[in-house]
């Protein structure tokens, strides 16, 4: 089985003179930090920068600064075999690099929707002035499109004039949680270029992965085309997932009001190969650090360009995202017994336990996590909250300081009025309810992922409540 492309990659010696590009990621957070050390682990000498000097120590020290499965054990090895260093000097990234990738990230600008480019901005101006022979400048953030033609204007300014620095874009699609196995093994590559020179550098750049896929038997299907396509293409993938998300989530509120079940609804239409059974998990709906703020950031751009109609669906797909998190405050309320007036609902006096800070298992990133979002409206309802997440704690106390963290699992329920799953880690699908009914004060649980086992809570005395499923007496 051979690859997609291309099946007689274009041969391009590394400026270095070394016998592959040597690789540098600038910014080692989610993204970089996985890159940096997967692309090791593929047999590149690698160079990972940050402006974040503690980080960095951490990184060197072998230690990853943030919860990914699998990802100390490759540090720690790259590191011992010295394919990797991590460095804070932009002079000793330009001296040693050949291809660059700009992994540094492009949160929602705090005064609206666009995306704040600035670390892009910052990374490239103090990068380029060091650069001392060719190089390869890659994007794999997140950013508007336009953001490459911008770079390559910034690289031409700041970088010595007689110098060729040439600029491409590849975006990234690896998922937290399963982010090794996604950079390893991707479903895809798109190559955003301007010249056969550029494609050549990142075909040797990639050839790791290649290579991998051909003795597995898979084939990496790339996408070679221009900057404003592969801009797109990563910001229309988060678009249509979240939309996905977004559309069974309206079929929930739906089968609310119907007195249907989504579950079943969802795995019905995913028979359908055109529509797929991925993504069409019903609940409190997506967060984290991508497709909330991406979604955003599109809408944004559309409008700049003069389209912001052809995306004003997006802004329906922020709302009805936002409505499942308020959805878990009015069962609350419900379930409590309480009143839900025009400003929400009194909640004081009561109990209630969420499990689940971050915005998916797997993973300690609690940015825009919609368990809590749910903390903080509950928080702010009156209720006495405690928090309980297997790897989110800390993440979660800088988010939100005024709850209770408990250490454990049942140290968290004790004494609860009720109980909310707002992230599906096994520990809390795994969890027998018989074990918790003599710690609760009261047996009612709000399955804000639909991820456990209802007839199992029910047969255990727990009133449940699922996401767009019916209640069950
Ligand atoms: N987290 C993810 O799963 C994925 C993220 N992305 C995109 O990748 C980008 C980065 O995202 P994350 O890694 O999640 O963000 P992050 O916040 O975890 O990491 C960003 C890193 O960039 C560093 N940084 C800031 N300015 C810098 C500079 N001038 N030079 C070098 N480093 C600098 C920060 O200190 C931080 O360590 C974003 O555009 C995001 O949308 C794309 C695909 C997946
Ligand atoms: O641009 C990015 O950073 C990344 O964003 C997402 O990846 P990630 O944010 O890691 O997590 P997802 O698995 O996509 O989940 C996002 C959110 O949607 C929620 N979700 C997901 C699937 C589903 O069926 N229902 C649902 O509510 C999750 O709980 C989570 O809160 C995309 O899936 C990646 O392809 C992309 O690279």
């Amino acid at each position: 089985m051979t690859i997609a492309y291309p099946s007689t990659p274009p041969v391009v010696a590394p400026p270095s003179g070394s016998a592959r590009p040597r690789l540098t990621f600038l910014g080692t957070g989610y993204l970089g930090a996985t890159y940096a050390i997967c692309f090791a682990e593929l047999g590149y000498e690698v160079l990972g920068f940050d402006i974040d000097e503690a980080k960095i120590a951490k990184l060197a020290d072998g230690d990853v600064p943030f919860h990914e499965p699998g990802l100390d054990e490759l540090l720690r090895k790259n590191l011992s075999a010295g394919r990797l260093r991590f460095t804070t000097s932009y002079e000793e990234v330009a001296d040693f690099g050949d291809i660059h990738f700009i992994c540094v990230g492009t949160p929602q600008r705090p005064d609206g929707m666009a995306a704040d480019l600035s670390h892009v901005e910052s990374a490239v101006t103090n990068l380029a002035p060091h650069l001392t022979r060719k190089a390869l400048i890659v994007g794999k953030s997140t950013v508007p499109v336009g953001t490459a033609e911008w770079i390559e204007n910034l690289v031409r300014r700041h970088a010595a004039e007689d110098l060729e620095v040439e600029v491409a874009w590849s975006p990234e699609f690896l998922q937290e949680g399963v982010a090794v196995e996604d950079v390893l093994r991707p479903n895809r590559i798109i190559f955003g270029v301007k010249s056969d020179w550029a494609t050549g550098m990142l075909y040797s750049a990639h050839k790791g992965v290649f290579d991998l896929a051909l003795t597995e038997d898979r084939e990496v299907p790339v996408v070679v085309t221009d900057f404003a396509t592969a801009e797109l293409v990563k910001v229309a993938a988060n678009a249509f997932l979240a939309t996905k998300i977004s559309f069974i989530n309206a079929m929930a509120e739906v089968c609310e009001a119907a007195g249907a079940d989504v579950t079943q609804l969802a795995r019905s239409i995913g028979y359908d190969a055109r529509i797929g059974n991925k993504f069409l998990r019903a609940g409190v709906g997506f967060g984290g650090g991508c497709l909330p703020k991406d979604i955003r950031a599109f809408q944004a751009r559309a409008q700049e360009l003069g389209v912001g109609e052809a995306l004003r669906f997006l802004h329906e797909v922020d709302l009805i995202n936002q409505r499942r998190r308020q959805k878990i405050v009015q069962l609350s309320a419900e379930l409590l017994d309480r009143q839900y007036g025009p400003a929400g609902p009194d909640l004081a006096g009561t109990r209630i336990t969420v499990l689940g800070a971050t915005f998916k298992p797997n993973s300690d990133d609690v940015r825009d996590s919609p368990a809590l979002s749910v903390v903080r409206k509950l928080s702010r309802s009156g209720a006495d909250v405690t928090v309980y997440d297997p790897e989110g704690m800390d993440n979660a106390r800088v988010d939100v300081g005024d709850v209770t963290y408990a250490k454990t699992l049942t140290d968290a329920v004790t004494g609860a009025d009720l109980v909310c799953v707002l992230t599906e880690w096994e520990e809390f699908r795994n969890t027998d309810p018989n074990t918790l009914n003599h710690l609760v004060a009261a047996k009612k649980v709000i399955d804000g992922r639909n991820c456990l086992d209802q007839a199992v809570w029910a047969a255990a005395g727990w009133e449940y409540r699922g996401m767009g499923r019916p209640v069950v007496a």
